[in-house]
């Protein structure tokens, strides 16, 4: 008698994210109620188990869904709009004054729809979400049927969004009340920066972490500019200045960390901190190289992200790999330095344990989450195909993403985004270009 399963979905390879970095040649994942019950050779498969559907993946890798571990999903309706400037130029002369003039909940809506729609497309399962807005947010994330984490975003200035930081928290807390016990959705403590976020309003932060066990997800250590400030308006860097206040600890996500000392990674080490590395955006805005090789071999657990689409300009996290494995190595000099599959497990182990989620989700493993990313590697750019990992992280990109599921449910089938027709997001795109206003128009 075989079993009756949901969904059985056999692959070329089957690549889990263990410990062993093991890849699984034609192997099958089995899934009931959204989660993996097995993974098991193909010809087992098909005694053991009767599926209500089956999917055939011949010339595919099927792995962990890909979790970005930190971005501003609305800032997609701000890709382009101002390229080529550094951090704080860019955020005060282009960013700042853009989102004081166009945000509303409409915009995070409709900007977090198209976000969704380029991240499922590109096997992102799940992401680490930090905006104004995070109600319009979760509803987007909602109707697109994604993972998301979303950032109870403070900040210590006004915005039309928020009058005061009690304000932000207020509204955020109150988003997470409103979407509490969704499946896909949970919060975090998301304060912007330490130079945005005095110390008064970190106080409140941790004491409301502690009290409602919420992780904090803030950029750290963006620019040497960030340090140099700190010094002079507290006597302290960054890092010393948010471990005195209470905010590291092991549910800290610390974003960028472009500029660390060997003292500040162990203290974030022995705190059981995380980073999140964005190589992209951190070489777009020239803040710098992380020394995540550095990070790594003192046991700091580093996942990836893309930051937003104004400082990418992709959500991509097949980019992402590519760039912290290629930077480790030509910033150590040591071609061994972040090999293809530590990029892959900081795309996705390492990005769910950042998260707190790695016995839900991450890896394929029984009793996870079916959050699954299938690649086709049969296109002749990504042929011969001697090692499946090398070629997602050296080779193949987002545009090989085949098909897609979160809890065992289809998102992406045959390169289609399902949730949302392509001609509507188009429609949203366009409809908030012409607000924002195009130079070339
Ligand atoms: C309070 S919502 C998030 C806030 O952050 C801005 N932002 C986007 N990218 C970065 C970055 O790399 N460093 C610092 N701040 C960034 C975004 O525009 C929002 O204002
Ligand atoms: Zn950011």
């Amino acid at each position: 008698m075989s079993e009756p399963i949901d969904l059985l979905i056999s692959a070329r390879w089957v690549i889990p994210v263990d410990a062993g970095n093991t890849v699984l040649p034609r192997h099958s994942v089995a899934v009931r109620d959204g989660r993996i019950v097995d993974i098991v050779p193909t010809d087992i498969a098909r005694e053991r188990f009767h599926a209500h559907t089956e999917k055939q993946l011949p010339d595919h890798a099927l792995l962990p869904g890909l979790i970005n571990l930190h971005t501003h999903a609305a800032m997609t309706l701000m890709r382009g709009i101002a390229d080529d400037l550094p951090l704080m130029a860019w955020l005060q002369t282009a960013i700042w004054p853009t989102e004081a003039k166009h945000i509303s909940s409409a915009f995070v809506r409709d900007g977090t729809l198209l976000a969704a729609a380029e991240m499922l497309r590109g096997g992102i399962t799940t992401c680490n979400e930090m905006y104004f807005h995070p109600a319009a947010a979760a509803e987007a994330f909602d109707l697109m049927g994604m993972r998301s984490v979303i950032g109870i975003t403070t900040i210590d200035f006004p915005t039309p969004y928020a009058a005061s930081a009690d304000e932000y928290l207020s509204k955020g807390l109150a988003a997470r009340d409103a979407w509490r016990g969704h499946p896909l959705l949970r919060f975090t403590l998301a304060p912007h920066a330490p130079y945005t976020v005095s110390d008064t309003t970190f106080q409140r932060i941790v004491s409301l972490a502690n009290e409602l066990d919420l992780p904090i997800h803030i950029h750290i250590h963006e620019t040497a500019q960030e340090i140099e400030d700190s010094l002079k308006q507290y006597g302290e860097r960054p890092l010393e200045r948010l471990a005195r206040l209470g905010v590291v600890d092991s549910q800290l996500i610390g974003v960028h960390a472009v500029h660390l000392t060997p003292a500040e990674i162990q203290t974030l080490a022995r705190h059981g901190a995380a980073i999140a590395h964005c190589p992209t955006s951190n070489m777009k805005l020239a803040s710098g190289i992380a020394p995540v090789a550095a990070a790594l071999n003192h046991g700091v657990t580093v996942g990836l992200g893309t930051d937003g689409a104004a400082s990418n300009n992709r959500l991509d996290i097949f980019q992402e790999m590519r760039m912290a494995a290629l930077l480790a190595k030509v910033s150590t000099l040591d071609a061994a330095a972040v090999p293809a599959a530590t990029a892959l497990r900081m795309a996705t182990l390492d990005g769910a344990r950042a998260l707190g989620m790695e016995n839900e989700i991450g890896s394929l493993e029984s009793g996870k989450w079916a959050d699954l990313c299938a690649v086709d590697l049969s296109p002749f750019e990504t042929q011969p195909c001697f090692d499946p990992v090398s070629h997602l992280v050296y080779c193949a990109g987002r545009e090989h993403v085949s098909d897609v599921w979160i809890a065992g449910q289809a998102r992406v089938l045959g390169k289609q985004v399902l949730q949302k027709a392509d001609s509507e997001l188009l429609g949203l795109a366009r409809v908030w270009q012409n607000k924002l206003g195009s130079r070339f128009d």
